[in-house]
């Protein structure tokens, strides 16, 4: 069984090679979704009785590991020094230092990675994490798949 959690926040970012519009400063409404994998739990009596996990469960774990660290933050390649400098003499400012370019391809990769020890498989329903998908925009979205 599949369960998937939607989730949405707001971000800055620029891919600074881009031979178009995208090396400019700018910012995206994103979208994640989650999609987790597992047995549907048959405990009597638990909260937990028919699902493979709380959706809300779901939501507070996507948020704390990744949606709250990047809503309305600016997502910065950490090679993408001209601004990676300039975000960092701001004080206070919400900035996250990526090790890759913020395409929707490696943000997708970057969560799959912080999330996919987070679903713990506590209930013995071989909870894992499956697929982590982030649309950059309504129209453009990238998959990134347990292989
Ligand atoms: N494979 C990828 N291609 C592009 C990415 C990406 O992450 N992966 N990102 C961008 C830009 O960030 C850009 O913001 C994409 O948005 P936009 O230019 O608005 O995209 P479209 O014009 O194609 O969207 P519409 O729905 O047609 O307005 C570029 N490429
Ligand atoms: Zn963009």
């Amino acid at each position: 069984m599949f369960i998937t959690r939607r989730l949405e926040f707001d971000a800055g970012h620029r891919i600074p090679n881009h031979n178009s519009q995208c090396k400019h400063l700018h910012g995206h409404r994103y979208a994640i979704e989650i999609t987790l994998s597992g047995n549907i739990i048959t405990t009597e009596g638990q909260s937990e009785q028919g699902m493979v996990m709380d959706f809300s469960d779901v939501k507070r774990i996507a948020k704390e590991k990744v949606v709250d660290e990047w809503d309305h933050a600016f997502l910065v390649y950490r090679g993408d020094h001209m601004v990676s400098d300039f975000l960092a003499s701001m004080p206070g400012h919400k900035t996250v230092v990526l090790d890759v370019i913020p395409t929707a391809e490696n943000l997708a990769q970057t969560a799959f990675g912080i999330l996919n020890g987070a679903y713990r498989d506590v209930y013995g329903n071989n909870l894992r994490l499956e697929r982590v998908r982030i649309y950059e925009t309504p129209n453009n979205w990238a998959d990134c798949v347990r292989s």
